[in-house]
């Protein structure tokens, strides 16, 4: 497992007046695209024991940032420094085998193979795997990471993938370990046993750069905080001493408006009506679901809270048709029963469905942001008429997506993987929204998403709501869900509480429903 490196952290220097080593340090890097200058002279030190945030909205340049800092983007200019001396990374290995370890927000594991399996691809040499596995429960146990060595990949939760990967950076016995947004599919508690990992790591000498839109967290966790804007070096500052807001303020160059509350009027019919909806578990990804009943009305938001694995992914494949019901009466959309119809059908019920995956779930990678808008709107009829597709009509609701989402990007109409995890996210959000769904059906709707764009996405579906369409949205960000829906349910082990109005309830309440406890001893009713 990962020695310990004998190194003072950065507050015990601080205490001792003298600044501690630099690990790796970014020296005035330049990145563009195309026209687009994605890192302008931006610089960045790390230092042992310390916690270094990289803060800055969607697009503003973090990742590629993190990519040069790595190996996987050569800059046009600037140089890297590591220890103080100037270091060249022709790509990831090289960096890695200097102790530079990367967790991204989009994962590089095979579903099909365990979790060991994954791990020992990522390791060099042909440790045994019996050995290996026995390594991760080690890591595990140490850092506390909930982690099974022989757990299939494919079976995991967001979140559980997210802590293979960091155990097989920590494998590599990293010195700076890159975070990029690692809490944003975390649940409260696994947040804070992170945390508790990251004080461990920086205790033991090593470096961490921490990539978070989540401001508070920042505040609670960094020693120090670099902010960029627009590809530009905006400021470096002691998070500890500023306020959410303030660092929102530098991050954006201006106020962060907040969502817009509860809007007052009346609800209208049932959009989609579940009744005693049971899902056989089938040994992929989430659990079964047992006896679902929901209901929600043309001009509600209906949350759904719960800690990753408890059948939330199985929930939205059910209802956005991934998975069929038994009985078609168990989903009904907008008055028809849609149990025993495919994802094209439930479409064309006026139903829009955002996945919790970006890449791979709700973009295909590879394919131009203009054809991602027709994997979802191909039977909407607007674009494509008698089979033949309008590439005029196409064009134009891709400009309409990105010009009222505000999609950022370079080039005219670039691959989906070109665009920042932020970015895509405003898209697939837009590209649902501009159908003119009755229902929509959305997972982790601001997963990796900025403060400004995330205020964005909930007034939308908010305004969604307003104009008769109900809105169910899957979160594990439980501030969210108080912000902006009308009625939370929780999910614990594939049943789904009565949503309760989020006025009579509270925090401590939810989490303890997320934990499978009850008041009433009642897990499942109907709504
Ligand atoms: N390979 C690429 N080709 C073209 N443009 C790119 C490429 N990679 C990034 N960009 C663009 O560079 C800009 C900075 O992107 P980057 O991913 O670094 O932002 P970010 O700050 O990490 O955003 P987010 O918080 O959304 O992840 C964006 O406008 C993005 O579209």
């Amino acid at each position: 497992m990962a020695e310990p490196i004998q190194t003072r952290s950065a507050d015990d220097s601080a205490e001792a007046g003298a600044l501690p080593a630099s690990l790796l340090e970014a020296v005035a890097l330049t990145k563009r695209f195309g026209a687009l200058v994605a890192n302008d002279h931006v610089s960045l030190a790390i230092r042992a024991g310390e916690t270094h945030a990289l803060l800055g909205e969607n697009g503003a340049g973090k990742s590629t940032l993190v990519k040069m800092m790595c190996g996987l983007l050569q800059p046009d200019s600037g140089e890297l420094l590591y220890e103080g001396s100037p270091i060249f990374f022709p790509d990831p290995a090289s960096s890695r085998a200097k102790g530079v370890g990367v967790v991204f927000q989009h994962f590089a594991l095979f579903d099909a193979m365990t979790v060991v399996e994954n791990v020992a691809l990522g390791l060099p040499g042909h440790e045994p795997l019996p050995a290996l596995a026995a390594r991760i429960d080690e890591c595990v146990a140490r850092y506390g990471l909930a982690v099974e060595p022989y757990r299939r990949v494919g079976e995991l939760s967001v979140g559980e993938r997210q802590r293979v990967e960091i155990v097989r950076c920590l494998l590599g016995n990293p010195r700076v370990l890159i975070l990029d947004e690692p809490t944003s599919v975390l649940t409260p508690d696994e947040s804070e046993s992170l945390f508790r990992t990251v004080d461990l790591l920086t205790d033991e000498g090593r470096a961490v750069l921490f990539i978070s839109h989540k401001l508070d967290e920042v505040r609670r966790l960094c020693h120090r905080a670099t902010v960029l804007r627009g590809g530009k070096f905006i400021a470096e500052v002691d998070p500890r001493t500023e306020t959410a807001g303030s660092l929102a303020r530098l991050m954006v160059g201006a106020e962060v408006p907040r969502t817009a509350r509860t809007l007052t009027h009346d609800l209208g019919e049932p959009r989609l009506l579940v009744r005693n909806l049971s899902v056989k578990g089938d040994g992929s990804r989430g659990s079964a679901l047992h006896a679902i009943n929901l209901e929600i009305r043309a001009g509600e938001i209906v949350g759904v809270a719960g800690v990753a694995g408890n059948g939330q992914t199985t929930l939205f494949e059910a209802l956005s048709g991934e998975k069929l019901a038994e009985d078609p009466e168990s989903i009904v959309i907008d008055r028809t029963p849609a149990g025993g119809l495919g994802p094209t059908a439930r479409r064309a019920l006026r139903a829009g469905f955002v996945p919790e995956e970006r890449l791979g779930h709700a973009a295909a990678p590879d394919m131009r942001l203009s054809d991602n808008v027709l994997l979802t709107t191909h039977g909407d009829g607007a674009i494509v008429k008698m089979g033949v597709v309008s590439h005029s009509a196409l064009y134009a609701r891709f400009q309409e997506i990105v010009k009222r989402f505000d999609v950022r990007f370079g080039g005219r109409d670039p691959k989906a993987r070109r665009l920042s995890g932020g970015n895509l996210q405003k898209f697939v959000i837009g590209r649902e929204v501009l159908r003119e769904p009755v229902l929509i059906v959305v997972d982790q709707p601001t997963w990796g998403v900025d403060a400004a764009a995330a205020g964005f996405i909930r007034t939308t579906l908010r305004t969604k709501a307003a104009e008769g369409c109900a809105v169910l949205v899957i979160s594990q960000d439980l501030d969210e869900l108080l912000e902006f829906t009308d009625r939370i349910a929780v999910m614990c082990e594939g049943r789904l509480t009565a949503p309760v109005p989020v006025a009579e309830t509270s925090r401590e309440a939810i989490g303890l429903a997320m934990g499978g406890s009850h008041d009433d001893g009642e897990a499942t009713h109907g709504a």
